[in-house]
Order: C-alpha cells, then structure tokens, then sequence
C-alpha cells in the first residue's frame, strides 16, 4: 500500500542516504533529472523522436538544481533548449550550483519568457518541497508568458511538466499559497487565484522516491493532473499493511490495486467482505439504523439498504410511531421497529445482538437527536454518527466527545467539520487537512472520516489516511443527494461483525463508495449506490 509522506520525512530520506553513504546529493539529484526526463518520454512517446524545443525555467533551490539536470538532458539528446532562471543564478549553493555549472548553454532571465518560438514542452523546475513564502509573482507571470507563445498559433499546445510538484504547490497540505498581487494580476483575489492556479497547473508532474502529501490533498490533484512517482535509489520505507491501522505518524494512501502485491491476491479489501465458512446472519453482525420522522425516512432508508447490501446479516430501522407506516411501505429485507424516543432506543438495545448502529440521516437537527446519540453511545457498540447526529452537537460539541468511545466514527463534511471543531476548521498555511482531521479524532476520541474529494480517516491514536476520488479516480457524479447516508450504510455494515477496526471499515467504505459510483456512471443517484455494489464485490473476486 502506497504511503505518502511529508516534506520532512522526505528531507529525513534524503538525509539518511547521503548519511550512509548510500548517494551524495548531487548523485540524487542527476537521478531526479534524469527520471523527470525518462517518466516523461513514457508519457508522451511522441516526443522521444525529434528534436523539440523546451523551455525549463529553473528557481533558486534544488528543485531548479533538477532543472538544469533536465536541461541538459535535454540537450543531450538533440533538443532545443532555453534556460530561464528566477533570481541570480551566480547565487545558487550546493548541488544546484554544480548542476548549473554542468549546464553549458546560456541562461537568460525570466523576464524573457515571452520571447521566442513556441516550445513542445514547458519544464516548470522554479519551486518544490523547500517553498515557505508565497509564490513570487513572477513565476506566474513567467509560466503564463511561454504559455502565451503558443497562443493563436496552429499545431500542439505546449506541454507542461512540473518537476516534484507545480510551483507554488505545498507538498504538507496541497494548498497554493498565492502571492498578494502583482503588477498584472487581476484585481479581485478568486479571480486571481483562479487565474494563477490556471497557469500554474502541469499536465505531468514527477515526483521523487513517493507521492507527497500534497500531490494528493486539496488542490494538488488538480494542479499535477497526472502524477508519475520515480525511484532515486532511496531506501523504500515498509509498506504499511492494508489490514491493519497505519502506524502513527504516517499516512497511507487508501486504494485497492496498490495491495494486490502485499496480499498474493487477496484484494483488499476483499478480505473484510468476504463471510466466513459457517457464517449466520447474526454472526455478520446486526445495524440499527434511527430513522427521522415522517417524510423524513429517506436517508434512513438509503443507509439501511447499504448496510444489508454491504454485507450486515440484519437491518432494522427505528422510527417514530407516526412514520411507520411510510416505510413499512418501502422496506422487505430491512426490519422495522417503532422507537418513539432515547428509552425506546435503550430497550432496543438490550438485545446484545444489535451490533451496529447508524445516527443522523434525516435523524433532525435538536434535543432529541441529543438524547437519541446519548443512549447509542452508552451501548458502546459500532457507532456511525453523520449529518444530523453531528449538526445537533454544534453548540456544546464537548458534550458529544465527552460521551464517544474508539467504536464510533465521525463523518462529517467540510461544513460539519467546522460546527464540531471551528478552530481546526481555520487552518493556518502549514496545518492540511490530515493534521485537522488528526487533531480532531485526538480531541473526539473518535475515528473522524473528513468527507471530500480528498477523504482523511484519522484515529485517536494518530494514525491517518487519505482517499482520493482523482487521479483515474473521480467519481464527480458522486457529490448527489443521499450520497452521505449511504457512505453511513456502508461504514455500519462493515463494522457490524465486529471484525474491522473502525479505522479500516472506514477506509474500506470510503473507497468502496467511489469504486460504486464509478462502476455506476454518470446519472448516478445515491439509490443507485448499494444495488452496485454486488458487480463491484464481483469485480474484487468475492
Ligand atoms: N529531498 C530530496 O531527496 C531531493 C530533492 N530534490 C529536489 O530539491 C527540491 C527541494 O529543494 P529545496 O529544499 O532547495 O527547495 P526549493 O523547492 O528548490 O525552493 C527553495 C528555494 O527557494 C527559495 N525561496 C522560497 N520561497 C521563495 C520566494 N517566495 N521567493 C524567492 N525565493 C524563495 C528558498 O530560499 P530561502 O527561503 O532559503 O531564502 C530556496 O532557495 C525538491 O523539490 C526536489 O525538486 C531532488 O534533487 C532529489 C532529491
Ligand atoms: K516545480
């Protein structure tokens, strides 16, 4: 499974090999170039023959250090290339000063980028992981001018390859920090942002030895488009195992064809889905699901569906007296039970066997929700607390910590997020969604599933990871109504046996929901969610 470090334990590696003797910086970084230039001739095999044109614009650190390794590259095989370098390059240290030595062609400045024929390719070697202040505008202006040489003119667009991440990219937290203004910036500040972000994206990025954070989080996936991961003979760290929580401290990627190696076949997360031999329905566990009231038991439903689908032995839905009748109308398979408030709820669960529970879909945003989420958490069974179960808590959040146990997990979206924890909800530049979603299990004693297109499930005890809905991935038909409640569905069933840390049903869940909606297609609904989910368990073998 694939790990995605941050830029200090990427720093660390790097430090480690030049410690051990292993490679010397300069050795790491020819390796870099020369990588950045094979991935890219992968990529595009169309440029392998030929001679083109580039134009590599090299910054004052390392990664233009990379740049000029490409540069020469380049060259070396016949290409026309021009080197525009940000700052002084006389001024360059270390590594990147011996690359730019190497370098024997001619280095203008980057106020001459508009100058010149249009380039095949656009080789963007200006900042990666060692940014710490917002991008230069000039780097935007420099980037859009080679872009504009291409403007009106026939044939191919230039090609864009960022080397280690698109300039302005935080590799920790995935976002862009965009300078103020600038001279030729537009005036309002979205448009600004749209406009650089526009500018600044690749069409390939390559980055070293593993994925960072930020290639995956936020606006990363956007700004790289496409992402290719080049070995430069550091020593490959363990890769965490897909079963278990992932150790603290280190993130992994949440994806099934990465563990097909780790598993000599047996595809996670297959392993959690499948019964075993002799397995009865009250063995793969047993979810409750508290349905709001009348005309109000669609999400309910939705979640209900899914968690039988997913696998749950038994479903029940709980609703009040006055809705039973609606959703006798609607169920079969799914069980229905009246629950006329929180001490209905808790004679309910004297039956040991209720194994998994669902609040929140359609629950109501109030005092009874409160009470309802209460006698569930008193259970200490499998608990998903979603929407409304968490919007009801928004504001004397601590009541609702004060009562969760390691058996429950959050889901909240973005909005939800900052209802229960407004303060991790403002992140300052360096804080990315990983560490918000990490510092909020830690405060809920909870698993917290921060909904999005980059997912982030966090433990109380540190341990994250991220699923990405891009990258081959998206599933854009995904943000529909009723989507959430069935993710609900999904996390409860998986924990109902009682055999998946909350932890992993969660990250089984969340990428389950997109494989789904990718099966599915567009003009998916949320109802068509669960009744895909058999072709997707066939797909993994099961
Ligand atoms: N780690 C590895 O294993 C390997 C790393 N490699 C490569 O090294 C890259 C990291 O290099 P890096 O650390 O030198 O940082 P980089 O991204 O070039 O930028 C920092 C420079 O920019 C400057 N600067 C910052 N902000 C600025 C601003 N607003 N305006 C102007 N200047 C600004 C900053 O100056 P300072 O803040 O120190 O004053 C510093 O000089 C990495 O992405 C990869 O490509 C590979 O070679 C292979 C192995
Ligand atoms: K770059």
């Amino acid at each position: 499974m694939t790990e995605l470090l941050s830029v200090a334990q990427m720093r660390a590696a790097e430090a480690e090999a030049m410690r051990s003797g292993a490679a010397t910086g300069l050795q790491l970084m020819e390796r870099a170039g020369r990588g950045a230039v094979a991935a890219m001739l992968e990529e595009w095999p169309d440029l392998v023959a030929g001679r083109w044109r580039a134009v590599v614009l090299c910054g004052p650190g390392n990664n233009g250090g990379d740049g000029y390794v490409v540069a020469r590259r380049l060259a070396d095989r016949g290409w026309a290339v021009e080197v525009l370098a940000l700052g002084d390059p006389a001024r360059l240290g270390g590594d990147a000063a011996k690359m730019r030595a190497l370098w024997t062609g001619p280095v203008a400045g980057l106020d001459e980028a508009g100058a010149g024929p249009r380039p095949g390719l656009l080789v963007d070697a200006l900042f990666g992981t060692g940014l710490t202040r917002p991008l230069p505008w000039e780097a935007i202006t420099a980037m859009r001018a080679v872009r504009d040489r291409a403007a009106g003119q026939p044939g191919e667009r230039c090609r864009v390859l960022a080397i280690d991440c698109p300039s302005g990219l935080n590799c920790d937290t995935g976002r862009v920090d965009l300078p103020p203004s600038g001279d030729d910036a537009p005036e309002d500040a979205e448009a600004r942002s749209h406009s650089a972000i526009g500018i600044l994206s690749a069409d390939l990025t390559v980055t070293f030895h593993a994925p960072k954070r930020g290639h995956y989080l936020e606006a990363g996936p956007g700004l790289c488009q496409r992402l290719r991961v080049v070995d430069i003979g550091l020593e490959p760290s363990e890769a965490p195992s897909p079963v278990e929580p992932p150790a603290s401290g280190r993130v992994r990627l949440v994806g099934a064809r990465s563990c097909a190696a780790d598993l000599s076949g047996d595809l996670w997360p297959g392993q959690l889905l499948r019964p075993g031999a002799g397995d009865h329905k009250y063995r793969r566990g047993h979810v409750l699901v508290v349905s709001g009231g009348v005309g109000r038991g669609g999400a309910a439903r939705l979640a209900a569906r899914t968690a039988l689908r997913i696998g749950a032995g038994l479903v029940t839905i709980g609703c009040p007296p006055a809705a039973l009748q609606e959703n006798a109308a609607r169920l079969d398979a799914v069980m229905l039970r009246p629950l006329r408030d929180a001490a209905a709820l808790e004679a309910l669960l004297s039956d040991p066997r209720i194994s998994g529970l669902v609040l929140g879909p359609g629950a109501g945003v109030g005092a009874r929700t409160r009470e309802m989420v209460g006698v569930a958490l008193a259970a200490r069974r499998g608990t998903v607390l979603d929407a409304d179960a968490l919007t009801s808590f928004a504001e004397a959040p601590e009541e609702l910590f004060a009562q969760l146990h390691p058996g429950c997990v959050l889901t909240p979206h973005d909005g939800e997020f900052a209802r229960l924890f407004p303060d991790l909800a403002r992140r300052d530049r360096q804080t990315s969604r990983v560490d918000a979603a990490l510092a909020a299990a830690a405060r809920a004693g909870a698993v917290v599933l921060l909904k999005g297109v980059d997912t982030v499930i966090a433990s109380p005890e540190g341990r994250a990871a991220v699923h990405v809905a891009a990258y081959g991935r998206s599933a854009p038909w995904l943000g529909t109504a009723g989507a959430g409640d069935v993710l609900s569905g999904m996390i409860a069933g998986l924990l109902a046996p009682g055999a998946s840390a909350p932890q992993v049903a969660a990250e089984a869940a969340a990428w389950l929901h997109v494989e789904a909606a990718r099966r599915f297609g567009p003009g998916l609904i949320a109802e068509d969610l669960p009744e895909i989910l058999p072709a997707v368990f066939r797909d993994l073998g099961l």
